[in-house]
């Protein structure tokens, strides 16, 4: 059986797979403000997205993913935290069968509906499989999703979402700008990390926005409406796709900000 997040499969079973779930710089973890340190030579994020480096949509049985073309710069992470140029592969959410929780990272304990990462990866290295194993290899920026107003950027996502029900489906998605999902402020707090989801590699920098973006109920309540299950099999609601978070193990939390 594959790993999942339901109790015979999920985040608490991973480690018998992927042993590494035990590791010293494991994701996600609650960020508590108060114990973050204030690093005055922390770059402001340069985020530079091209709409055209957009491809497709898709149901990968986990979440829901928009995958970007990398064979070029033109899509990327400079600044903040890392050094040299990291590319955008690709975007995906983590979110709960309920607003009152969904979010991998907590801030004080306080859960978010949801969590959007923007996973990229170091040019270091040739390819995003060769960096995903690498200590510096990737950096993903996350935005927490709050209980508020339609958002008319993420409803373009939305919009895509019948067609990709089930696990497997992909749909073409042009044009589409990340950007449009940043919050106004991108004040952050970072972290060496882990992807939060297997192979948990140890190889992620990761960069939390401060201030979270809005998202509708009745768009939260869309979200809810994907499958982990495949077309024809018993369907089973994607929710709770989110993995709790994970000790510090004596890891440090830098802020942007004051
Ligand atoms: C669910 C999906 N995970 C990723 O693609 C993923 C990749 C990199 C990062 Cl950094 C993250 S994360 N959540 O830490 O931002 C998630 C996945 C994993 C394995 C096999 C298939 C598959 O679809
Ligand atoms: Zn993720």
């Amino acid at each position: 059986m594959s790993w999942g997040y339901k109790a015979n499969n999920g985040p608490q079973k991973w480690v018998e797979n992927f042993p590494i779930a035990d590791g010293v710089r494991q994701s996600p973890i609650d960020i508590v403000p108060g114990q973050a340190s204030y690093d005055a030579g922390l770059k402001p994020l340069n985020l530079k997205y091209d709409p055209s480096t957009c491809l497709d949509i898709l149901n990968n049985g986990h979440s829901v993913q928009v995958t970007f073309a990398d064979d070029t710069d033109s899509s990327r992470l400079t600044d903040g935290p890392i050094s040299g140029l990291y590319r955008l592969k690709q975007f995906h959410f983590h979110w709960g069968a309920s607003d009152d929780k969904g979010s991998e990272h907590t801030v004080a304990g306080t859960k978010y509906p949801a969590e959007l990462h923007l996973v990229h990866w170091n040019t270091k290295y040739a390819s995003f499989s060769e960096a995903a194993s690498k200590p510096d290899g990737l950096a993903v920026v996350g935005v927490f999703l709050k209980i508020g107003g339609e958002n008319p950027n993420l409803q373009k996502l939305l919009k895509a979402f019948d067609t990709i029900k089930s696990k497997g489906k992909q749909t073409s998605f042009a044009n589409f700008d990340p950007s449009t999902l940043l919050p106004g402020c991108l004040d952050y707090w970072t972290y060496d990390g882990s992807l939060t989801t297997p192979p948990l590699y140890e190889s992620v920098t990761w960069i939390v926005c401060k201030e979270p973006i809005t998202a509708s109920s009745a768009q939260m309540a869309k979200f809810r409406t994907l499958l982990f299950s495949a077309d024809g099999a018993a369907p089973d609601c994607m929710v709770n796709n989110y993995r709790p978070p994970q000790p510090l193990k004596g890891r440090t939390v830098r802020a942007s900000f004051k």
